[in-house]
């Protein structure tokens, strides 16, 4: 089973998917699932097709990264770009864009790059893409805005088992847009 974590930048997807991982090597009953943090493949591996100098970002190569992903199954894949690739479950977490944009501003991002992805939640940009992409029925929120990270960890641990329920829609971020 391939599980893609995804959501816009700062909403904890590699704090969360690193405490799956944990669970994953501790607890048997847990499926055997590898975590890829797809952001260190694209840097190990190279796999960007420039360096965007505005955005002091790389542009993915996703067709290289998609190569790269090809056969390996037993997967959880990390990254704001993991709905772009075939998955059985799509993972979107949220945060609403206050919160989101402190978080971002905290992490040393500057102002401009902190309020762009506010917004982009608000806009539900990534669910969106997600849901274009996989359909509704893959497609599972979890609103990390008031959970601690463990809690998160709880969360993508019951999509990861079966037991939560597709979810796509439930987060409404609109009414925070100024
Ligand atoms: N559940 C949470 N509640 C509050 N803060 C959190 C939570 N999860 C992560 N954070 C904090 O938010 C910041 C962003 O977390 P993290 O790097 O895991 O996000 P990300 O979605 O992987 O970002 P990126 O896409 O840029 O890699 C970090 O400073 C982290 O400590």
């Amino acid at each position: 089973m391939r599980v893609a974590v995804t959501g816009t930048p700062g909403t904890g997807k590699t704090t969360a998917a690193d405490l799956l991982a944990d669970r994953l090597a501790r607890e048997a009953d847990l499926p055997a699932l590898e975590v890829i943090h797809l952001n260190e493949v694209l840097e190990r591996e190279g796999l960007y097709t420039e360096v965007d100098a505005d955005r002091e970002s790389k542009v993915a190569d996703l067709e290289g990264l998609a190569e790269w992903l090809d056969g390996r199954e037993d997967v959880v894949i990390e990254s704001h770009l993991a709905h772009h690739f075939p998955a059985d479950r799509i993972v979107v977490l949220r945060c609403a864009p206050e919160p989101l944009e402190t978080r971002l501003r905290e992490r040393g991002e500057t102002d401009a790059k902190a309020r762009e992805n506010a917004e982009s939640e608000a806009l539900d940009v990534i669910l969106a893409e997600a849901v274009e992409e996989h359909g509704l029925e893959s497609v599972y929120e979890i609103d990390t805005t008031d959970r601690d990270p463990e809690a998160v960890a709880d969360a993508l641990e019951a999509v990861v088992t079966g037991d939560r329920e597709p979810s796509a829609g439930e987060v409404d971020f609109v009414g925070y847009l100024t």
